[in-house]
């Protein structure tokens, strides 16, 4: 293996009870590489992101961050790694959801911040400096002491990806982060997402913006049933695709 490939799944199986959401599913992201994954609703786009985010456990597979093992698929079952190599593997990426799921009782600046000096004790003083360094780059500057509910919900949004940056992830996941906004303020994350990527950000975006997916997008993954049905270049599975459950979703959604 490559050290610039990032991520790697590996026979990723997840189920729920008796269903099996998701089936013997591998993606890998190099590093600088934008990923997006579309499908239809309860296809296991957020289950996958969970998995591996470790919000979820897998039940077989390898889940593999930049060749460190999280988990290890031993004869069909995924074997976690220990609470220590864990929590090493948890500092590798960052996460945004579709709800900002911010601090409430914090101030925005203090919600930045927080991580930084909780999880990693950095120093107060350059925790604060790369804070403000953040929401200025975010276009927030002027919120620092405001919080989450004096805010928009893009204005939210921006702060919960200042909040990941904080941590200087390696990757960072996007789970349908505007489908909780209007569309004028859909633009806005859309527009931030882009940038990150201009800076070769490496990401995996579940999203249901198509034009979006593919502008920024390296390679485009559709789910549907809990499998990869199709995958490539944007220009292909969004502009081409070929497989008619791919041809079938591209048309709702153009629909609606
Ligand atoms: N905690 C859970 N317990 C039981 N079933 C679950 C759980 N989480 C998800 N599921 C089921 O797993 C399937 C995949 O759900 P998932 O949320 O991953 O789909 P999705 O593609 O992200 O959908 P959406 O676009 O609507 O968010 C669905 O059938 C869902 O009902």
């Amino acid at each position: 293996m490559t050290m610039s490939k990032l991520l790697e799944i590996n026979h990723c199986r997840k189920q729920f009870g008796s269903t099996e959401v998701l089936t013997d599913l591998s993606i890998s992201v190099e590093e600088g590489q934008v990923l997006s994954i579309i499908g239809p609703s309860g296809s296991g786009k957020s289950t996958l992101l969970r998995c591996a985010t470790l919000l979820e456990t897998m039940d077989g597979g390898d889940l593999i961050y930049l060749g460190n093992y999280a988990a290890r698929d031993v004869n069909g079952k995924a074997v976690y790694a220990t609470p220590a190599e864990l929590q090493k593997i948890r500092g590798m990426f960052g996460l945004v959801f579709q709800n900002f799921n911010l601090f409430p009782h914090y101030s925005v600046l203090k919600n930045v911040m927080e991580a930084p000096m909780l999880v990693q004790k950095r120093q107060e003083k350059e925790v604060r400096e790369e804070a403000m360094a953040l929401l200025e780059q975010m276009g927030l500057s002027d919120k620092a002491d405001a919080y989450p509910y004096q805010l928009s919900g893009g204005q939210q949004q921006r702060v919960s990806i200042a909040r990941a940056l904080a941590m200087n992830p390696k990757i960072l996941f996007f789970d349908e982060p505007t489908s909780a906004l209007d569309p004028e303020l859909t633009g806005e994350i859309l527009k931030v997402i882009r940038k990150l990527a201009e800076k070769k950000m490496t990401m995996v975006i579940v999203t249901h913006e198509m034009s979006f997916a593919r502008d920024v997008s390296d390679w485009v993954v559709f789910m549907n049933g809990g499998v990869i049905v199709e995958q490539g270049d944007p220009r292909d599975v969004i502009d081409n695709p070929t497989h008619e459950r791919t041809i079938q979703f591209l048309r709702r959604l153009q629909e609606k």
